[in-house]
């Protein structure tokens, strides 16, 4: 018989429970009718996976060995939600994916509680602690085919970041599974609390120095000063437990070591181990270095860092910004992240492409105009983008495409902080933030008559230049994160293919990159392994080719531009499964001379 009568509450004796169908009630979902879905598309997917990419890389680090270890040959799946209950990661059986996809449990989709009933991901979220969801126990009678374990993940400030859940087949789950997502939430934070920036001691405290690589132990985070920054959950237990421990970090913290070895401290019934945080061996160890969650858009490039300090430290001082950069270099994206870390991302973030408007309808669409300013206008007229930036960001995008006549009413904006609507004498007062950007030449258009040279000066407040993509030091580790972002499973970059990823021009800067992983991953048809033979012909071949002098240079490996060359041949040949036409096309060689230097190489082909 169902546990839960599907409409007689009574039996229900599990509060949590019985409050969580409730609330599903309430917000109008019937058990036996399927919910409707809010699912984003691809676009709106990448951003939130992309602002979210610190916390999907720890999880790939500390949570998904865990799972693969406990449950990756079972009918199960581990799902990463943002704040919103929308899953931005999904790792574990393909088989199962495709049953889960009946319900929509997939990337895109959000499952808070209101609009799925009754679920771990949702409960999680509304309860704000771990919870199990078994077979019946889901509000909605279509998802009683599963059993979830969720638990929210909150950042070192507190702030809940999303849910991690362990999605089953009904009799797959148990138990331990519950026990599983609480050590992953654990391990995660840790590890995300040990990236806070400027942290440079980390003391372990534990009632038992066995407890110290459990992850279940208390970790503070001290700056260089031994000023406290940030605390687990189980470190503020353990210290409101244990008076003396508090004066023992203290003591502690006054002294920190700056050498690689720990200092251990006896503190009551407690052992407190401090040590220097880079040597801790509990931090993700990225490729090229710390990851600093304070700048969400790179991995390690010193030119973007830098930009972002400086822009951070000028965007509440009404300073105008111009973004220098070749097309597609993240511009845009730079400006977005800009906007949240501001004073006014309560205010509205207004992006105008100056190139994509037509001349004549720029200084309208910018200023806005009074009602019948001009023929064909509307009777209500147009508040404008300025004035619907107010209180925010103007974001002017390709501003060297902007007419020399808007340009004027532009500056009178920039000086003036009011903007006249046109075919309008009345003046109206606006309160906005203007950052520009363009991938051309200011100075060079200013010199030829064709921008005007006051604005000019009126908007280079601060100049930052975003590299290109190849000049970028964590490239390896961009593409890395862009690919996990299209991806539908634990699939890798085979290492040929990330360097000629990695050595490639890309003219078209992270937008061609992106283009370029979302096809081959859609083409890849789910393989363990990304390789050259999943890219479109069209990119495989100038790869191949344009990397071959840069690989060689690049490698440093101390091999000669002749054994790299083979080894650029032979991979290109296995990765074509053997195919001479396929491989020469990419190679941009003939067919003969690839029969030639194949036998060189002491390579049979067929
Ligand atoms: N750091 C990043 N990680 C992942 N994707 C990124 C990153 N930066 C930008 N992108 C993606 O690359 C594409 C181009 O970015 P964006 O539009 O910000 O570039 P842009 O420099 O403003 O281009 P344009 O000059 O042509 O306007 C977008 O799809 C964006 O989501």
């Amino acid at each position: 018989m169902h546990p839960f009568p599907e409409t007689d509450l009574s039996p229900w004796r599990d509060n949590w429970l019985e409050q969580s169908w409730r609330r599903s009630e309430q917000a109008g979902l019937a058990q036996q009718q399927a919910p409707e879905h809010v699912r984003l598309d691809q676009q709106q997917l990448s951003e939130r996976q992309f602002h979210a990419q610190g916390l999907i890389r720890v999880v790939e680090q500390w949570a998904l060995p865990l799972f693969n270890q406990m449950l990756a040959g079972s009918n199960s799946r581990l799902l990463l939600t943002d704040q919103e209950g929308v899953i931005i990661g999904a790792w574990g059986q393909s088989r199962f994916e495709q049953r889960l996809t009946s319900i929509a449990l997939e990337s895109g989709v959000c499952w808070q509680e209101s609009l799925k009933g009754t679920n771990a991901i949702g409960t999680a979220l509304a309860d704000q602690r771990v919870v199990s969801v078994i077979g019946d126990q889901h509000f909605i009678r279509q998802h009683r085919f599963i059993s979830c374990s969720a638990g929210p993940v909150f950042g070192p400030t507190g702030a809940l970041l999303g849910v991690l859940d362990i999605t089953s087949e009904q009799q797959v789950h148990s138990e331990q599974v519950r026990m599983l997502i609480q050590t992953m939430v654990q391990q995660v934070e840790n590890a995300l609390l040990c990236q806070i920036p400027n942290g440079k001691f980390r003391v372990d405290i534990a009632c038992d120095s066995a407890l110290f690589d459990s992850g279940w132990q208390g970790i503070v985070i001290a700056d260089a000063g031994g000023r406290i920054l940030a605390k687990n959950a189980v470190a503020t237990r353990l210290l409101a437990q244990a008076k003396c421990a508090g004066e023992q970090l203290e003591a502690l913290l006054a002294r920190p070591q700056t050498g690689a070895s720990a200092m251990m401290l006896p503190a009551g019934e407690l052992v407190l181990n401090c040590q220097p945080l880079e040597t801790s061996g509990h931090e993700p160890t990225p490729r090229s270095r710390v990851y600093s969650p304070s700048c969400p858009l790179h991995y390690g490039d010193d030119q973007i860092e830098q930009a972002w300090q400086q822009a951070c430290k000028l965007i509440n001082k009404d300073i105008s910004l111009l973004i220098l950069g070749e097309t597609g270099v993240g511009k845009g994206e730079f400006v977005k992240q800009l906007h949240r870390h501001s004073q006014r991302h309560a205010g509205p973030l207004v992006a105008v492409n100056c190139g994509a408007l037509p001349q004549e309808l720029i200084e309208s669409e910018l200023f806005g105009y009074a009602p019948g300013a001009f023929t064909g206008a509307s009777k209500q007229g147009y508040h404008g983008k300025v004035r619907q930036a107010d209180g925010g960001i103007l974001f002017l995008d390709e501003i060297a495409d902007m007419p020399l006549a808007a340009q004027c009413r532009l500056l009178h904006v920039l000086q003036e902080k009011e903007v006249v609507p046109i075919g309008s004498n009345q003046a109206q007062q606006v309160d906005i933030q203007i950052i520009a950007a363009t991938h051309k030449n200011l100075e060079q258009l200013v010199a030829e008559g064709l921008f005007r040279q006051d604005l000019y000066y009126r908007l280079n407040g601060l100049i930052l230049t975003l590299p290109a993509l190849r000049e970028r030091q964590d490239r390896a580790d961009l593409i890395a994160a862009i690919h996990r972002q299209h991806r539908h499973q634990a699939q890798e970059i085979c290492p040929h293919l990330m360097q000629l990823l990695s050595t490639y021009a890309w003219p078209g800067n992270i937008r061609e990159l992106d283009n370029v992983l979302r096809v081959a991953t859609l083409l890849s048809d789910h393989a363990a392994q990304l390789t050259l033979a999943h890219l479109p012909q069209h990119i495989a071949t100038p790869l191949v080719q344009q990397s071959q002098p840069r690989t060689a240079q690049a490698s440093g490996t101390g091999k000669d531009l002749r054994t790299t060359l083979s080894d650029t041949l032979l991979e290109t040949y296995r990765a074509n499964k053997g195919n001479i036409s396929k491989t020469a096309r990419m190679l941009g060689i003939s067919r003969n001379t690839l029969y030639r230097k194949l036998r060189k190489l002491g390579v049979r082909s067929t």
